[in-house]
């Protein structure tokens, strides 16, 4: 018989995992049905987010290469799409096949990835094939399930009943006018600030420091020495050895600084609500989980935001996209954000990291201590003195949570500039 389906667990490793779910959690968008985000790569890059493509690339092609083994057409087949998906209470999908619209012809192949686990992470969400084997699919952190996309392969999945279930969907083609790379490297090369031709003095000099001497670009000595020293009070989390010329501020924050996108990709309406404009909502508003009520309308990025205790006062039409501090339950923080998107992905990043869930912290727990548990103690409890110095520890927020989600930030960007050259000489996005 004629293979259709593949089911391969642990394919992904929790560590992986964890991070695609940390980048749908911090740059995801509403949705194209209701109670559905999501987070495409072309968005990432549309945000000023795209050094957030890297943990997706290695992945993206085991997968691509998983497909074409078990359907046998090696070098084959185009990455058409990728996303990261998650659903919450009440998204759910009948039977349907992958390529079933005359838009979606060009889908031979799909995989999901299932980054979290059915009743670890939510309730419901069951995988159901409508004839065959496996009928039904449980979604298993590490997971991943291939199959073709035509009608062999009729598929629903059950409603959302509780909690966040987050994938990430992958569909391939044999028709390269629909490849996905050739799209995304075009759109990097514009996107990126610092390969745009008019580059200046300042961007040479962050190029050398991220890249060394791939892009061949001859070290200015003077220019570096001045630079280095015009900034010696501000420590950029490179060691003097990695990075003895600091760049300007402004260039780092071309760097790191997501650009959100409109405010309408991140408002989540009633559905019964045809036109009403966004309410107010203050930080003392109740947010405390991500599940969609139907009686709320919310932007996804403050509830995201509440869900892990922090808060913010905010018009949501003007006001998101400007400078912005955040409150901490009721304690404001004195960092100011360039934006809501900088605040959560850097939230989102420092929760990741001191996570409470399954493996880091598993691993690491008497190492890391969880974020709310030093909050609570900074707040609620304690002698003083020690209180002061969790307070040192946890409010000093640039240094416990910005300066570390800046540093992976530069290691991707310094992986993804890299890349670039090649994948643009090939026209694909490859790891190897
Ligand atoms: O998330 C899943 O398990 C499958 C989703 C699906 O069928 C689709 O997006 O077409
Ligand atoms: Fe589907």
């Amino acid at each position: 018989m004629e293979r259709k389906r593949l089911l391969l667990p642990g394919f992904i490793s929790p560590e992986l995992c964890e991070e695609l779910v940390f980048v749908h959690k911090s740059c995801g968008v509403v949705g194209y049905r209701p109670h559905v985000f999501s987070t495409t790569l072309s968005h990432l890059v549309a945000t000023n987010s795209a050094a957030l493509i890297m943990p997706f690339i290695a992945l993206r092609e085991r997968v691509k290469e998983a497909v074409e083994e078990f359907f046998d057409c090696e070098f084959e087949l185009f990455v058409e799409f990728t996303g990261l998906i998650s659903w919450t209470t009440g998204a759910n999908i009948g039977w349907h096949s992958d390529d079933n619209r005359d838009y979606l012809r060009q889908r031979h192949f799909s995989a999901v990835c299932y980054l979290n686990t059915y009743e670890q992470d939510f309730h419901g969400g069951l995988f159901h094939f409508q004839d065959g084997q496996p009928a039904t699919v449980v979604p298993a952190l590490g997971t991943v399930l291939i199959y073709s996309a035509d009608a062999t392969n009729i598929h629903s999945v059950d409603e959302v009943v509780d909690g966040e279930r987050v994938t990430m969907a992958l569909w391939f083609t044999r028709d390269q006018a629909h490849d996905e790379d050739k799209k995304l490297i075009d759109q990097l090369m514009n996107a990126m600030p610092l390969l745009r031709k008019e580059k200046d003095d300042s961007s040479d000099s962050l190029m050398n420091d991220l890249c060394g001497e791939n892009y061949g670009i001859a070290p200015q000595p003077s220019q570096e020495k001045e630079e280095s020293e015009g900034n010696a009070d501000k420590d950029f989390t490179m060691t003097p050895k990695q990075f003895q010329s600091a760049p300007g501020d402004a260039i780092l924050r071309d760097y790191f600084v997501p650009a959100p996108a409109s405010t309408n990709m991140y408002w989540v309406t009633k559905s019964e609500t045809v036109s009403s404009a966004p309410r107010n909502v203050g930080c003392e508003t109740a947010y405390e989980t991500i599940t969609p009520n139907s009686n709320q309308e919310y932007d996804v990025r403050v509830k995201r935001l509440a869900t892990l205790g922090f808060h913010c006062d905010y018009e949501p039409d003007s006001m998101l996209e400007k400078p912005l501090k955040l409150k901490y339950h009721h304690q404001c923080i004195a960092y100011e954000f360039a934006n809501i998107l900088h605040a959560l992905q850097v939230v989102q990043f420092h929760e990741w990291r001191t996570c409470n869930s399954s493996s880091m912290c598993n691993k690491n727990q008497h190492e890391v201590k969880n974020q709310h548990e030093v909050m609570d103690m900074v707040f609620d409890h304690g002698p003083l003195k020690n209180q002061h110095e969790v307070m040192d520890m946890v409010l000093d927020i640039e240094r416990t949570m910005v300066k570390p989600w800046e540093e992976y930030m530069r290691a991707l960007s310094k992986d993804l500039l890299q890349m670039l050259p090649a994948w643009q000489n090939t026209g694909s996005i490859f790891t190897r």
